[in-house]
């Protein structure tokens, strides 16, 4: 009777102690992959049920790369430093694609559909309109060529006699997961004002561009402040939870 209570209290011994090895080596194993980044505590938070499965693992490989085409210095290193917080790392293509004409969005779609068909693979592209509400949204996607022909205080001579200078900046990321798949658009849009050039930016119509509430031009302003309630930042704050969600579905 003593022997077999003895010898049971001994097998319980053993399950408490090999569930606390067990347990202990799943966490260093989690947190050490954390440290090392290969894992994204966010989604440790997000989905903790997915920890350490295989899917995980190629989830976040998935996410990690991701190729941008675009032609424009200015907008791979904004990406980079937005997405670099989500640990993404974006690889820049820079692929002759033309731009279609239209809307924001059909341009953005046609430009990425084209650019995941030459790379054979997925990819994301952008297009940044500016639009003008005197002009009801002119230029927008076309406000490249405007500033190219007219320059910075062109823009404002381009509304003198209307009863206002309001307008939006709006960028569309447009996401292909490869050829032949539809593209899936993210927009941002920041409400501001044309002024008279203020501040020093090496980003096309920046200095331009007076965001609402804040009395500053983008270019009066820190990468850091910019980011944080541009078009892009917004735009791709959407593209960042969309690919979460991916993540999770994989
Ligand atoms: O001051 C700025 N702050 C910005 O935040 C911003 N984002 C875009 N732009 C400019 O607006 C036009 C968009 O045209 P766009 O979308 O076709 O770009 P792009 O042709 O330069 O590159 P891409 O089409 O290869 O991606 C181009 O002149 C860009 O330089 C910006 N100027
Ligand atoms: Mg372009």
């Amino acid at each position: 009777m003593q022997t077999r209570r003895a010898s049971h209290h001994v097998s319980a011994q053993t399950t408490v102690f090999c569930t606390a090895i067990t347990l202990r080596t799943v966490v260093t194993k989690v947190w050490k992959d954390v440290f090392l980044g290969k894992l994204d505590i966010r989604l440790l938070v997000d989905s903790p049920e997915l920890v350490h499965t295989e899917r995980l693992k190629s989830v976040k490989m998935t996410l990690k790369k991701l190729t941008f085409v675009t032609g424009n210095p200015m907008k791979v290193s904004e990406v980079r430093a937005i997405l670099g917080n989500a640990n993404i790392e974006i690889v820049n293509q820079d692929l002759d694609v033309p731009e279609l004409q239209g809307t924001t969005e059909e341009i953005a779609k046609e430009k990425c559909r084209r650019a995941a068909e030459i790379l054979q693979g997925p990819c994301i592209t952008e297009d940044t309109a500016l639009c003008f509400e005197a002009l009801n949204g002119l230029p927008g996607p076309y406000i490249k060529f405007f500033l190219k022909e007219l320059g910075l205080e062109g823009l404002n001579t381009l509304l003198v006699g209307f009863p206002t200078t309001a307008a939006y900046a709006l960028c569309t990321f447009a996401y292909s997961a490869g050829p032949g798949t539809e593209p899936i658009l993210f927009e941002g849009r920041t409400d501001g004002k044309i002024v008279p050039p203020r501040g020093v930016s090496k980003f096309g119509w920046n200095p331009v561009f007076e965001v609402n509430g804040t009395g500053k031009t983008f270019a009066e302003m820190s990468e850091e402040e910019k980011n944080a309630i541009s078009h892009r930042g917004r735009a791709l704050e959407k593209l960042t939870a969309f690919l979460r969600t991916q993540a999770v579905q994989a």
